[in-house]
Order: C-alpha cells, then sequence, then structure tokens
C-alpha cells in the first residue's frame, strides 16, 4: 500500500515523497506518463500528480495514462497537476496575466485539504498558467490576491488541487495539507527509517544475487553508512576500496582507515595519485575537470577489480541532490532538469562503464542518511562530518591544478577547519571549506611587497544541500583564520570570506 506520485518534471517532485516519509507514509514515484497496470501494482491508497514545467494546453504536455483520473482513489494535484485535474473535469487554464513566484499569502482558505490548519497561511508560488474557469462539482477552497482558484476540491470524487507547492520549507504549513490528504486517502502513518533499512537491504539483495560487490568508500557519511549496510545485506560478497587521488585533505587517508577499520568494512587503499594528476594536469575547465575525475575514479575501480577477481557491481554513496544537479531529474532519466554541474559519481561517470551501480541512496536526502547511519550504528564523529565532495581538492582550486596548489590549499583547510573545531564551531555549519583562487594580488608583510594568492573560506548552512545559507561566524573567529592563513602559508596574502547563499550561488566553487 502507498500513495503513487505522478512525476511531470518538478524540481520538488522528491520532496513530495520525502514530507510523506517525514509524515510515516510510504510512498513512490513513477514517471507521469506510467501506465495503469504499472501504477496499479503499488497498489495506491492515493495518487499525487505533481507540478511541472509544461502547460496543460500545449499538444506535447505530458498526461497520466487513460484511466488513471477514474480509479477510485484520492487524488491531489499540485500546481501543473491542479491545473491538469481542472481541464480534465471541463475547467479551462491559461496563462495568466502576472507570473506568480515567491511566497503568497492565502486571503481566505477551508475545506478537507486545510483541515484544522488556522492562522496566516504562507504558501510558495511558482507558475505562469492558472485555472481560469472551475469545473463543474469543484468548488474553490482557497485563493490569493493574484490567484482567486488558488485550491480546488470535488470531495464527492475526492479529487484536490492546490496552486501552489506544499513540499517546500517556505510553505510553512504545507506538511499539515499533506497529511490532510493522507487522512483522506486512509494510509496508515507507520513507516520509518527502519522500514526504510529493511527496504533498502531486500532491494540490495534481489539486486545482486550472488555477485561480487565493489564498495566505492570515502570515509564519508554516505558511503560508511552504505558500507554498514552492504556488510548487513551481502556480507561475504563485498569489498570496500578507498582511492588516494592526492586529492584529499592533510592526512585523510591516514585518518579514514584508521576510522573505517573498526567498523570491521575490508577495506583496500588504492594509491591512484600519479593517474589523477596526471589525467587533470593543464585542464581548467570546471566541467571537463569533473568529467575526468569522474573516469579515472571508474577506471581505478576496473584496475582493482581486475586485481581481485571479476566484480559485477559498483556501489556507491550516491545521494539524490547529486542526481538531480547532474540533471539525472526524480527517476533518473535526464526528465527535463537543468545540469548545475556534474558530480563524479552520476554525470561523470564515462559511458563505458562495465560496472552494474548500486546506490541504494539515490533517492535520499544527506539528514536521511544521517539517521540510517544512527540506527546503523555509525560513530558520531563520522556520522556528523562535513561532507567532502568525491573530487576533493581539485574543485575548490580554481582553473588548471598542480601538486604546488594542492598543498597549499591543503594547508589552508586545514588551519580553517581545526579552527572551527577548536572554536566549537564545527557542528554549528553544515559544511566548510577553503578555496584557492588564481587571483594574485599586491600586500605588504615585513615592510616587504607581496604578489601572493587570495585564498577564499565558505561556511553554509543548510538541512539537504540543495539550497543554502552562508554561516554567520564570528568577526573575530574570521579574523584569527586571517592572521593564522597568512602568517603560516607564505603562498596566501589575502583571505576573503564568501557570503553568498545558494541559491545563487552553489557551495563549491566549480
Ligand atoms: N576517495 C574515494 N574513494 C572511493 N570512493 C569515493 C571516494 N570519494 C568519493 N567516493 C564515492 O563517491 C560517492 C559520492 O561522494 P560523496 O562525497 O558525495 O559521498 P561520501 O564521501 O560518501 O559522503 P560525504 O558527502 O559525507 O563526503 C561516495 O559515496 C563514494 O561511493
Ligand atoms: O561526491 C561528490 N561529488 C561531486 O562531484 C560533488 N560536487 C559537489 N558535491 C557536494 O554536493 C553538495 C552540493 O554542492 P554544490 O552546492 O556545490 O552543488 C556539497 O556538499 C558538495 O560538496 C559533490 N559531491
Ligand atoms: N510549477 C508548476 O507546476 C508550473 C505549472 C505550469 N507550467 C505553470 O507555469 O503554471
Ligand atoms: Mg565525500
Amino acid at each position: 500500500m502507498s500513495v503513487v506520485i505522478l512525476d511531470f518534471g518538478s524540481q520538488f517532485t522528491r520532496l513530495i515523497t520525502r514530507r510523506f516519509r517525514e509524515l510515516g507514509a510510504y510512498s513512490v514515484i513513477l514517471p507521469g506518463t506510467a501506465s495503469l497496470e504499472r501504477i496499479l501494482q503499488e497498489n495506491p491508497q492515493g495518487i499525487v500528480l505533481s507540478g511541472g514545467p509544461s502547460s496543460v494546453y500545449d499538444e506535447s504536455a505530458p498526461r497520466p495514462a487513460a484511466g488513471v483520473l477514474e480509479l477510485d482513489v484520492p487524488i491531489l494535484g499540485v500546481c501543473y497537476g491542479m491545473q491538469y485535474l481542472a481541464q480534465q473535469a471541463g475547467g479551462d487554464v491559461k496563462r495568466a496575466g502576472k507570473r506568480e513566484y515567491g511566497k503568497a499569502d492565502l486571503t481566505r482558505y477551508g475545506g478537507q485539504l486545510f483541515a484544522g490548519i488556522q492562522g496566516e497561511f504562507v504558501a510558495w508560488m511558482s507558475h505562469s498558467d492558472s485555472v481560469t474557469a472551475l469545473p463543474q462539482g469543484y468548488e474553490v477552497v482557497a485563493e490569493t490576491e493574484d490567484t482567486p482558484v488558488t485550491a480546488i476540491e470535488n470531495t464527492q470524487t475526492r479529487r484536490y488541487g492546490v496552486q501552489f507547492h506544499p513540499e517546500v520549507v517556505h510553505t510553512p504549513k504545507g506538511g499539515q495539507l499533506l497529511a490532510n490528504f493522507l487522512e483522506i486517502c486512509g494510509v496508515t502513518r507507520d513507516w520509518n527509517a527502519e522500514h526504510i533499512i529493511d527496504e533498502l537491504i531486500a532491494d540490495v539483495q534481489a539486486q545482486v544475487g550472488n555477485g561480487k560487490v565493489l564498495l566505492a568508500i570515502s570515509g564519508g557519511v554516505d558511503s560508511s553508512t552504505l558500507g554498514l549496510l552492504l556488510a548487513r545485506a551481502v556480507g561475504e560478497q563485498l569489498t570496500a576500496v578507498f582511492i588516494d587521488h592526492g586529492l584529499l585533505r592533510l592526512g585523510e587517508r591516514e585518518q579514514v582507515e584508521a576510522a573505517l577499520k573498526p567498523l570491521g568494512v575490508n577495506l583496500i587503499t588504492v594509491d591512484a595519485r600519479a593517474e589523477f594528476m596526471g589525467a587533470l594536469d593543464g585542464v581548467s575547465d570546471p566541467e571537463q575537470k569533473r568529467k575526468i575525475i569522474g573516469r579515472e575514479f571508474i577506471r581505478a575501480f576496473e584496475r582493482e577489480a581486475r586485481g581481485l577477481g571479476h566484480f559485477d557491481f559498483l556501489a556507491q554513496g550516491t545521494l539524490y541532490p547529486d542526481v538531480i544537479e547532474s540533471a539525472g531529474g526524480a527517476h533518473g532519466d535526464k526528465s527535463g532538469a537543468a545540469n548545475i554541474k556534474s558530480h563524479h559519481n552520476v554525470g561523470g561517470l564515462p559511458d563505458d562503464l562495465n560496472f552494474k551501480l548500486v546506490e541504494p541512496f539515490r533517492t535520499l536526502f544527506k539528514d536521511e542518511v544521517r539517521e540510517i547511519a544512527r540506527l546503523l550504528g555509525l560513530p558520531e564523529h563520522i556520522r556528523m562530518r562535513h561532507p567532502f565532495p568525491g573530487p576533493g581538492l581539485a574543485i575548490r582550486c580554481l582553473g588548471a591544478i598542480s601538486e604546488e596548489k594542492m598543498d597549499i590549499l591543503r594547508r589552508v583547510d586545514d588551519i580553517f577547519i581545526s579552527g572551527l573545531r577548536e572554536f566549537g564551531l564545527y557542528d554549528g555549519c553544515s559544511q566548510a571549506l577553503a578555496i584557492l583562487t588564481p587571483i594574485q594580488s599586491v600586500g605588504v608583510m615585513g615592510d616587504e611587497r607581496t604578489y601572493s594568492y587570495t585564498a577564499a573560506l565558505r561556511a553554509v548552512t543548510t538541512d539537504d544541500f540543495m539550497t543554502a545559507e552562508w554561516a554567520r561566524l564570528p568577526y573575530d573567529f574570521l579574523a584569527t583564520m586571517s592572521n593564522r592563513i597568512v602568517n603560516q602559508v607564505h603562498e596566501i596574502n589575502r583571505v576573503v570570506y564568501d557570503i553568498t547563499g545558494k541559491p545563487p550561488a552553489t557551495i563549491e566553487w566549480e
């Protein structure tokens, strides 16, 4: 039993499942055009039609399969989904005079979807089209100043629609609205992280059978948690490989080896520094760097696999943000989301990949993996570690990299991260990093002129790494960091702090 979410290409589709998970309900995402038969396999108690970039009046607009709207289960349409419901029931949808984007206050609301909700209701909007004529049997149950038809319902047929996005955090009471929909569907809310673990284990066992699995492990949260999960799922068939690509932080290789040993993970460290540094020599374009790194990772795993016998499967701790930013879409079919950057483990994979990928966390967000990690008993110091990207320092050294630049950046990074720990600020940030810029500027030290590099420091707070705020670190702390860095790293004579959120920036600089 589940709620089926039909995806019409919204950036937020995955957030709908996430909210349902938080509410203790199990749901699955299927492509918007999935067949009726496929949908019925999920035994749905309710259906959500997601938002999407298309307009329902376009010839080529994606539509649910015939019969879906006739199913005798409640259906909630979100944005595009609501417009579709309205159009199908004989209403009309037109391009609105004004595009509505961002927060809007509901000037009135009521009806079953809003049951029990009180006070102001801030709704997050992102649409150009609007329902301009209400279909028969429907009632308008919410409006904003700009959009007279902001929510509709037909309690007879149990069809509901909202023009805003209840699934994003910018709609603070959206969770309650989704809970009301679950109630209408009669969903029992007893789904939790332990169920997720059982399900993930069963899925891995079904996928892998007796095959041998090479686990790409970095010592980070995702792959370490995956190590514990796979140890339970396919124990003996597992070999974990950690790659030292020369782009790691100061002392990281030793720390990772020391941290993973007690977990009982059978770990092999591969020294691939020469291969990575050679392949990256002289390359300055960020996307090209990412693609080369993705390819070199796979080549290193292949070399290792050959030495150890035959491996069908490569397991990676890929998370949902890696997938959506690499333009993977909610179900990994490149369904219209934009390519922001090619994460080494998704968009950076070479075309001639000979492994089958095992990526149980591909639909999850970081904080959900941390919850799984807690249940599997991952030690706190690994569980709460800041993420560190697979391409490592290479994407924090802007432009072409070199051994010398890696060495400079390693020392700056170490001063900053150790400083955060020393001042008790590490856990208050979700991620912190140092960047080596190619900018050289004039300074004066010991009465002498310097002409050296500028380092940038960045720290952010975020839950899901999809959006982030820059961390308001104390000035005194930043002053201490700046001092230490210019004093101890002679190649740096200027330090700046990045005060940009995501969006419009991203967390990493490349
Ligand atoms: N040095 C490495 N050696 C082997 N595999 C790696 C390495 N770096 C990254 N990977 C693989 O790429 C995946 C994605 O990297 P990513 O940094 O997003 O996750 P993580 O390192 O497991 O966790 P975290 O986000 O906390 O750093 C990892 O889960 C792992 O499978
Ligand atoms: O394993 C990874 N391989 C990659 O290619 C990669 N690129 C970005 N990141 C991490 O993803 C999160 C979001 O980063 P951005 O805001 O820079 O896109 C941040 O936590 C980044 O550190 C990566 N992780
Ligand atoms: N976010 C959405 O689902 C948008 C739906 C439709 N494309 C519109 O602009 O109104
Ligand atoms: Mg990592």
